[in-house]
């Protein structure tokens, strides 16, 4: 791309080396969730939400365990104002949840703010002005010194408007564009706004460092969290909070990465909506805790509740690869991927195990309201034996012998790269009954009657077309004698090879299956058939006439 010059990297590393982050692993931890969904997410739809729709979607963020909830910019428009008030006058908010409202640094929207807080038990009033050279020299026109006016005028305001109604609110200050800010500015500039608010570890007050826009690598984020961290005055009476946005994709790096930092809350939104590329994903987030066994203190154990009610409210819809909730993120389609889940799935059924180590599938998908049959084991032309038998056994019941398996998941393959389409698992189930299971054309046994005599001796009623025959046989076992005196009689060419039968149903009134491969002519090719019925002796014979037929051997014999 040929204007690649025109850009630079416009961050700004910490004054000195901020990597102590590095020796950390991981996050033991749940941090303080706070949801920007109403307020962030919200102000980036194309349609923002109504006020039952935002009520629907507080509900169910109360529901999912959210204690901070950042519900709107009450001076942005009417319909937030009312949320506001609907909220407090109509006593909707739990105890144990506070409101957070934004506002910018201006009289009258810190004005209106305190309007539509009126009569609160509590919330956090979030101020935020911008602090980054781009915005310092664009957008406001101002040098350091009024920006850091704008930010401490403002940060005084909340303070008079909380102590007129008896100080009920806590406060948040936000250096909004923090990533392009020097690291020096945005400590003054917080340092500042704590000066204001003198916070106490008995009444803390929250730093939020925003990636407004996400400008460099995480572990740049990473060493400017930890240099804020380490250098923010009241330090243990601040809450230090992230709110990443995912301009480069690195929205959950960003955060996780920050949390190593010393980052101790996160604002972000379900499903990653808000501004442009949205805001970092709090699903992904609490469930990456989850699956290194760290309690993400958030209930997300019925994602497909959630996403029904997300999708209907912002319009629009989960991409089917979002991480956890997408519709295919715990499907495999290919055939490797299916064998190792299917033995993986077994391997938990003989052994004990303490932790889900199931490959291919980073946590067990029933664990958030994903179900196995339908979103894990995906057919179609990729896909191999393993699955194709597994979702055969595990739907319908059927044992497949391995090799027999191998024979069928070829089948199957080859329908679906034909018909260029997924199979559903009642169209593999069609797929095995129609051309193994009692596949009685041209040729049918309709009946057999044995007799125990120096071995086996059977005779036999057959069709073929509207010819009936009558043979006899003799052989080692019942299968053996009904084999011989179709082979002796009809001329056929073939071997018995293999023969394996389970019960198909539990219970008394229970169907019997039966497998049969036979060896066919000089170069000995292996064809399959299964028989299906209540008697075992039966789906035995049946199996065996449906691998003659489906070898073909009647017509070679006319031929
Ligand atoms: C990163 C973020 O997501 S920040 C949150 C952004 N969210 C929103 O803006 C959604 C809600 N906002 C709104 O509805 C409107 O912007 C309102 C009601 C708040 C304000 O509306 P208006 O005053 O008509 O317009 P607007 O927002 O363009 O105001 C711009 C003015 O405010 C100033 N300004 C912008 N942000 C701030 C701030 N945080 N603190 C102080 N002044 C600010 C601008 O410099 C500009 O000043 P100027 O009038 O001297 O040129
Ligand atoms: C208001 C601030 C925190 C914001 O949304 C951002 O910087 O992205
Ligand atoms: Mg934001």
């Amino acid at each position: 791309m040929k204007n690649y010059q025109k850009y630079t990297r416009n961050y700004f590393m910490p004054p000195e080396s901020c990597i102590d982050w590095t020796r950390r692993d991981y996050v033991e931890k749940a941090p303080v969730w706070c949801s920007v969904d109403l307020r962030d997410g919200n102000q980036s739809l194309i349609v923002p939400m109504s006020l039952e729709e935002k009520l629907d979607f507080f509900n169910l963020l109360v529901k999912i365990g959210f204690k901070e909830i950042e519900i709107g910019f009450p001076a942005a428009s009417e319909t937030e104002y009312e949320f506001c008030r609907a909220l407090i006058e109509q006593d909707l908010i739990p105890d144990d949840v506070t409101i957070q409202v934004l506002t910018q640094s201006r009289p009258h929207i810190i004005e209106k703010t305190f309007a539509a807080l009126d009569g609160a038990k509590n919330a956090i009033v979030h101020l935020y002005n911008s602090t980054s050279v781009a915005q310092r020299e664009q957008v406001f026109q101002k040098s350091k010194e009024e920006i850091i006016e704008i930010a401490v005028s403002g940060a005084k305001l909340l303070q008079e408007y909380s102590e007129r109604v008896g100080d009920p609110y806590r406060f948040e200050y936000s250096p909004e564009s923090f990533t392009g800010t020097e690291m020096e500015f945005a400590l003054e500039i917080c340092n500042a706004v704590l000066d204001v608010w003198r916070p106490a570890p008995d009444k803390k007050v929250i730093i939020n460092l925003p990636v407004t826009v996400s400008l460099s690598m995480p572990h740049v984020y990473a060493s400017q969290i930890e240099y804020m961290h380490k250098h923010l005055k009241y330090r243990d009476a601040v809450v230090l909070s992230q709110h990443p946005h995912n301009d480069r994709g690195c929205a959950i790096a960003d955060t996780e990465m920050g949390m190593l930092a010393g980052a101790q809350r996160v604002e972000g939104t379900l499903f990653g909506n808000g501004e442009r590329t949205g805001n970092v994903d709090i699903i992904t987030l609490a469930l990456n805790l989850y699956s290194q066994g760290v309690d993400p203190e958030l209930n997300f154990e019925n994602i497909p509740a959630i996403t029904e009610l997300y999708e209907r409210v912002t319009r629009m819809p989960v991409y089917d690869r979002q991480p956890y909730s997408g519709a295919l993120v715990f499907a495999a389609f290919s055939g490797s991927h299916q064998d190792a889940i299917a033995k993986g799935m077994k391997w938990r059924e003989g052994h004990d195990c303490p932790h889900w180590t199931v490959p291919y599938l980073p946590i067990d998908p029933k664990d958030i309201g994903r179900e196995y049959e339908g979103d894990v084991i995906r057919i179609n032309s990729q896909s191999g034996k393993g699955g194709i038998g597994y979702l055969l056994e595990q739907r319908y019941g059927y044992r497949l012998p391995a090799k027999m398996r191998e024979d069928f998941g070829y089948t199957v393959k080859s329908i679906s790269d034909h018909q260029h389409k997924e199979l559903t698992p009642s169209e593999v189930h069609h797929i095995f009954k129609d051309y193994y299971v009692n596949f009685f054309q041209p040729l049918d046994v309709t009946e057999v009657h044995f007799i125990q005599k120096n071995g086996i001796f059977v005779m036999v009623t057959a069709k073929i077309g509207d010819e009936v025959y009558e043979f006899t046989g003799t052989g080692n076992g019942r299968l053996d004698a009904v084999a011989n005196a179709l082979k002796n009689s009809l001329k056929l060419d073939f071997s018995l090879l293999t023969y394996e039968e389970h019960a198909l149903e539990r219970g008394t009134n229970s169907r019997a299956v039966a497998y049969v491969s036979i060896s066919c002519g000089r170069d000995n090719k292996i064809c399959w058939g299964s028989g299906v019925h209540d008697d075992i002796m039966a789906a035995s014979v049946n199996a065996l006439v449906s691998a003659i037929n489906r070898a073909g051997l009647i017509q070679q014999r006319n031929a």
